[in-house]
């Protein structure tokens, strides 16, 4: 197994040391010869990577180099696969993309919904940007993207790189959901094949199966009716919201018991009673600035002061380890099944060939294989198309600098809908977002 050299982008992220502690989990399934950091913020970078540099001498001694830099042709220099995970303007913007359509009494969502668009039309340039000077600097290397709003991301990287290889986004909702699942039949996740289609943020599972191939589908759906539906992965298992969120999933069976939904649906499908709990000084950025940024800067310090580990608790989440394995499926061509964003192409055969969707497939060193959905019932076509209509907007309000594409988007949002609405909320993001979007005309 050649030893891969990693760049982790947006290295000062509140998911690195994470990210990191998977890594060294990993390292018989993915040896690194060395890893590296970029990010455009030196001093967030330097606490975190200084911090890394102590966890890696203690458990990656092994390691040939470890580096942290803000300039681009040194990090992105002979490097194998780059991890971006990056936030542009920060969790200061998110909240003002969650806050701004609160007071119109819309949930600002920073995936999904108005909060996403904002989101979106400012990440589009620093990843295309960066995409860019990746290939620049090592043309051969897989990219393997996470930033947010990765539909939207995927969207726009389709457009403007059609004919790049070695690019795939990937989200951890579905493989967090499954750890769920896993929990509850007391089962290995690993050994769980699951069924799903949709968008990212915006599908269902249609079946789950253990490795013998019995399908475990039903017994799920009659536990979390009986029992309710808890997040299980220890970096969410105790926050409250992601409990409320995955309680969610109850609500959404017992409406539509066909499939089993991807949290992230209840905004969607529940936008009215999700603005009524928010409260607009407390939106999830907030929970997050004194939630996991918190931790993870007092993890660090703790870290520094010590010059060692000793003092702090570190532990593997599902969602790097999601990101390790399925590169290692990529990188050492291994074609496991891993739920990825790819080009429709006719996947899911009743929706439009050029919509990203998000299904399974197996990974291999010449690209993603998904498998063949089929046709999918009238209420999801319509439900995705309406959603991927949304999506493609966007990205189109940021190549053609359109205003009218921007509002053509919130307008479809199912969270906003009402056309004055979307148009104050429009108006007030981009006086917010100035210097960050496209001047939209
Ligand atoms: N797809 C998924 O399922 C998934 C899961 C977890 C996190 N994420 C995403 O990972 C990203 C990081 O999240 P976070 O909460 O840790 O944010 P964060 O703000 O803590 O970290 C992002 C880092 O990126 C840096 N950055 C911003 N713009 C940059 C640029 N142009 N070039 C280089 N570095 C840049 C920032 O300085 C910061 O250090 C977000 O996009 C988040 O949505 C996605
Ligand atoms: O509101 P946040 O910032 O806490 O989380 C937003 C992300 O939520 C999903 O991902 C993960 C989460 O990031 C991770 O820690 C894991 O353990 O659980 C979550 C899934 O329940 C989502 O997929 C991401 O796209 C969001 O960025
Ligand atoms: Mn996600």
């Amino acid at each position: 197994m050649k030893k891969q050299n990693l760049v982790i982008v947006g290295g000062g992220s509140t998911y690195t040391i994470g990210m990191i502690m998977s890594l060294i989990a990993e390292k018989k399934n993915f040896p690194l010869n060395s890893i590296t950091f970029y990010d455009n913020d030196e001093k967030r970078q330097e606490k975190v990577a200084k911090a890394t540099s102590i966890i890696l001498d203690e458990y990656y001694p092994e390691l040939e180099s470890f580096h942290y830099t803000t300039d681009k042709e040194t990090a992105f220099t002979g490097i194998d696969i780059a991890f971006i995970q990056i936030r542009t303007g920060g969790l200061q913007m998110r909240e003002m993309d969650e806050q701004i359509p609160l007071k119109y009494g819309v949930v600002g969502q920073e995936t999904c919904g108005p909060g996403g668009m904002a989101y979106g039309l400012r990440s589009i340039r620093d990843m295309i940007e960066l995409v860019y000077d990746i290939k620049k600097y090592s043309k051969d290397a897989w990219i393997l993207n996470y930033t947010n709003p990765a539909a939207i991301v995927a969207e726009a990287l389709k457009r403007e790189f059609p004919q790049v290889p070695k690019l795939i986004n990937i989200c951890d909702m579905p493989i967090a959901i499954m750890h769920s699942f896993a929990t509850m039949l007391n089962k290995n996740i690993w050994d769980l094949v699951p069924s799903y289609f949709g968008l990212n943020h915006f599908g269902w599972f249609t079946k789950i199966e253990d490795s013998e191939g019995n399908d475990l589908t039903q017994i799920i759906k009659d536990t979390i009716m009986g029992e309710g539906f808890v997040p299980t992965d220890q970096e969410i298992a105790n926050d409250q919201s992601w409990q409320q969120t995955f309680e969610q999933a109850r609500k959404m069976l017992i409406d539509f018991p066909e499939f089993l939904p991807n949290t992230y649906l209840q905004y969607y499908l529940y936008p009215d009673d999700l603005a009524k709990k928010e409260s607009l000084t407390n939106t999830r950025a907030r929970q997050v600035i004194n939630g996991r940024e918190k931790r993870i800067t007092e993890l660090c310090n703790q870290i520094i002061q010590d010059k060692s580990t000793k003092n702090v608790e570190l532990h593997v989440d599902i969602h790097g380890v999601y990101m390790v394995k399925a590169a290692a499926s990529l990188v050492y061509n291994l074609k496991q099944t891993y739920i990825v964003m790819v080009e429709n192409n006719g996947i899911i055969s009743n929706i439009p060939d050029d919509a990203m969707v998000e299904v399974p497939a197996l990974l291999t060193a010449s690209g993603p294989k998904p498998f063949s959905v089929g046709k999918v019932p009238t209420f999801y076509k319509g439900l995705i198309e309406n959603q991927f209509a949304y999506e493609k907007l966007v990205a189109d309000a940021y190549f053609e600098n359109s205003y009218t594409k921007a509002l053509q988007a919130l307008t479809l949002n199912r969270m906003v809908v009402h056309v004055p609405t979307a148009k104050a909320i429009l108006d007030d993001l981009i006086k917010a977002n100035k210097g960050y979007w496209p001047e939209l005309q």
